[in-house]
């Protein structure tokens, strides 16, 4: 990590956080701090506490020990518009019933930054659309979110959150359901967000990815409860034996290059 990016004050902060639901505790202690610019991907099997972690960090669960900050004040005390101006979330899968169009829908991510019943401006559509394009939909602009493959729709999804402006993006396995082209283009916009300043927690279920796109990596490794290892540079994370005990399959490890 770069030393100016070390001196950066912490975004976020969860300091011996527990994390679970009702009484259940399914994961913790867990200890991270996330600065602009940092890239952390999040790795764990099926039912680890990947998706109880993310909806805790965004509020939605309350904390069951421990302490959680953002920008030094406790996330309790965010009132929740506020906290959509700082984080960002990208989910897996888009649950509206309404037929918003794709261009509507990345506006949405505009509206955390425009005060109370403001319509969008011209520059917040002129923001989605660079957005859009940026990620190969501009085609599919007008279109319902219902009417498009669900690979497009999570680029949609990405574009929203690119033109929210928060500090942090926090992405439910941004790569689940696009092919090969838009996977590697997804992990190229990730990598590109770190030059503007912009952290990125991303959970997935491909350590390929993980490697290929961030700096440090953290996993919910298997226990009662499940505990973190890291984060930590990437590479003594992601090694065939953490891999291995985190999966609970032999793991091998090649080195392959993405272009
Ligand atoms: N609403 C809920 N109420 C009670 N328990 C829940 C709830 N949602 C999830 N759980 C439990 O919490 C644990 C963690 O689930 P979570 O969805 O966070 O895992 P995950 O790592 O995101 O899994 P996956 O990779 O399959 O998406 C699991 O044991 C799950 O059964």
């Amino acid at each position: 990590m770069p030393d100016a990016q070390q001196a950066q004050p912490n975004i976020l902060q969860a300091q011996d956080l527990r994390i679970g639901h009702g009484r259940r505790i399914v994961a913790g202690p867990l200890t991270f701090s996330i600065r602009p610019g940092d890239i952390i991907a999040l790795l764990g099997p099926n039912g680890s506490g990947k998706s109880t972690l993310f909806r805790t960090l965004l509020g939605l669960l309350p904390p069951l020990g421990g302490t959680l900050r953002l920008d030094g004040l406790p996330l309790a005390q965010w009132r929740r518009r506020a906290l959509a101006q700082r984080i960002g979330y990208v989910p897996q899968s888009w649950g509206s019933h309404f037929g918003y169009s794709v261009l509507d829908t990345v506006l949405m991510g505009r509206a955390a930054q425009l005060p109370a019943f403001a319509q969008p401006s011209a520059r917040d559509r002129m923001l989605a659309m660079v957005a859009i394009e940026r990620l190969g939909i501009a085609h599919l602009a007008s279109h319902s979110m219902h009417a498009i493959s669900g690979g497009e729709r999570q680029l949609a999804l990405i574009a929203r959150a690119l033109v929210q402006d928060a500090a942090l993006l926090i992405m439910d396995e941004p790569t689940s359901s696009l092919d090969f082209g838009n996977q590697l283009r997804v992990l190229e916009q990730i990598r590109q967000l770190r030059t503007q300043g912009v952290a990125v927690l991303l959970s997935t279920h491909q350590p390929d990815h993980a490697l290929a796109v961030a700096d440090q990596i953290m996993a919910l490794m298997p226990g009662e409860p499940n505990h973190l290892l890291g984060p930590g540079p990437k590479h003594t994370v992601a090694t065939p034996e953490n891999l291995a005990a985190l999966y609970g399959v032999p793991v091998e490890m090649v080195r392959a290059r993405m272009v």
